[in-house]
């Protein structure tokens, strides 16, 4: 099902690498012409197009956009009690480590009368996408609201597309977090419709400052087009594991963690990259044991018989890590016999799983960690969702006159080198 790549005795070169291990094809930016017509009818015609436009979609309308606030309270007193107790050992963890991730503000004094402060100011107000097409995600409520409310926001809206099979309403259990959470503003809508409600704003819902969240690619295409009316956090496209191991990994733990995130998704990737050519035959074996009867087999069988899903035989241990950086995974374990030798080298990972009691559902669920985390190699270049993303540095510039006349002739003659005379002029009125 999974297929072995050899690359023993092979110059890894990017080319090699996108041959052999294409991302999925998520083509973002031909899905942006696709919803705009979607974003600009939100825009023009407000509250009725986004139930409009999901009914189309979704298969149901719910009565109102916005879900009543006693559901939420209704969702949360039925709710499972261990699914509960889970929730808030999730969520108490998650506060702890998103806490630690608030910097702290700082004041500079480079002189007599010379004090740069740095503050770090939460944005004003966010909306939150929890998808909810293929599957639900109560745990997305929590990957998104913690950091928000760690950063200090005190408008949360929080969006998740109707169920056909709850009269319309977001899943009863993304409205039990939502409650667990303190958050009582939710709507019923999805897909780029929601996208557009949070951006432009519509009736009963006004419009946000930067929205995150993972979803489908029609979600990242909406979230695309919007920024500049709004920030975003990255784009979470479909999941993906890469797992590195050496012959000190189990077969069994590996082919489980492979398939845990090939259930997401049948565009998502699940790849091992190993020197181990008997681990290779024996996750690849396992996988064909376990995945037999899983509950979504059919999506996991596309999953990893796509392009995007390999084991890579590599050479060498050192040859794994240099594909695992280029390859940048959304998620990356590390089952070997020197985990912490072997991260010590690990660049490009939104996030790294070390050691094989830190599976990637750890992650996904309870660790504290986000699993919000960048898709498509985007990891070289941003985070995952983290409090910071929620945060904006407001420098404060307090200079008195001597700081300033300290620095008079070097202002005036940097501005008389760009031809900016005025500039000059502005430092020099004040000392003339
Ligand atoms: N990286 C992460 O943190 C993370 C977490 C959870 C889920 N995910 C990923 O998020 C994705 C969730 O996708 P999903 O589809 O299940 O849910 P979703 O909520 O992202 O999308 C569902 C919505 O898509 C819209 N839609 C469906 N077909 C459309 C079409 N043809 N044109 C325009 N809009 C359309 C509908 O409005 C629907 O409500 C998966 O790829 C999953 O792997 C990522
Ligand atoms: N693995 C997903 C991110 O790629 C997050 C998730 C939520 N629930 C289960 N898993
Ligand atoms: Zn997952």
């Amino acid at each position: 099902m999974l297929t072995i790549t050899d690359l023993r005795g092979t110059e890894i070169t990017a080319e090699v690498l996108e041959s052999v291990l294409p991302r999925a094809e998520v083509d973002v930016t031909a899905a942006v012409e696709t919803v705009r017509p979607l974003l600009e009818r939100v825009r023009a015609e407000g509250a009725s197009a986004v139930l409009e436009i999901g009914e189309g979609f979704d298969g149901v309308r719910p009565a109102l956009l916005r879900v009543a606030p006693d559901k939420l309270q209704r969702a949360l007193d039925d709710l499972d009690p261990d699914v509960r107790a889970a929730l808030e050992e999730s969520i108490r963890r998650a506060r702890l480590v998103h806490a630690a991730q608030r910097p702290a503000d700082s004041t500079v004094e480079l002189g007599e009368g010379a004090v740069v402060e740095n503050h770090w100011l939460p944005v004003g107000r966010v909306g939150l996408y929890v998808p909810g097409g293929r599957a639900v995600y109560p745990s997305s409520v929590v990957m998104n609201v913690v950091p928000a409310q760690a950063a200090g926001v005190s408008s949360l809206a929080v969006t998740s597309p109707p169920q056909r099979d709850h009269h319309g309403d977001p899943h009863p259990v993304v409205l039990a977090a939502c409650a667990l959470l303190g958050v009582d503003e939710v709507y019923a809508a999805g897909g780029a419709q929601a996208i557009a409600m949070l951006a432009y704003g519509v009736e009963g819902c006004p419009g946000v400052d930067i929205i995150t969240g993972p979803g489908n690619v029609y979600v990242a295409a909406a979230k695309r087009a919007v920024l500049g009316t709004v920030g975003i956090d990255a784009e979470a496209g479909p999941s993906e594991i890469a797992v590195l191991a050496d012959d000190s990994a189990n077969p069994a733990w590996v082919a489980a963690d492979l398939i845990s995130q090939s259930e997401h998704d049948p565009m998502a990737a699940s790849v091992l990259i190993t020197n181990s050519a008997e681990l290779a035959d024996q996750v690849v074996a396992e996988i064909e044991a376990q995945v037999p009867g899983a509950t979504l087999e059919q999506q996991i069988r596309q999953a990893l018989t796509g392009p995007q899903s390999r084991v890579l035989i590599v050479d060498d241990l050192d040859t794994g890590i240099a594909v695992a950086n280029a390859y940048a995974s959304e998620h990356l374990e590390i089952h070997t016999h020197d985990n912490e030798a072997v991260l010590a080298n690990i660049s490009n990972a939104g996030a790294v799983f070390v050691g094989p009691y830190s599976p990637v559902p750890l992650g996904d669920y309870s660790s504290g960690s986000n699993h919000v985390l960048p898709t498509s190699g985007s990891a070289r270049f941003s985070s995952g969702l983290n409090t910071v993303s929620f945060l904006r540095l407001q420098q404060r510039i307090r200079y008195q006159e001597t700081g300033l006349k300290e620095l008079q002739r070097g202002i005036v003659a940097l501005a008389h080198s760009e031809g900016l005379h005025a500039h000059g002029d502005a430092i020099d009125i004040r000392f003339d």
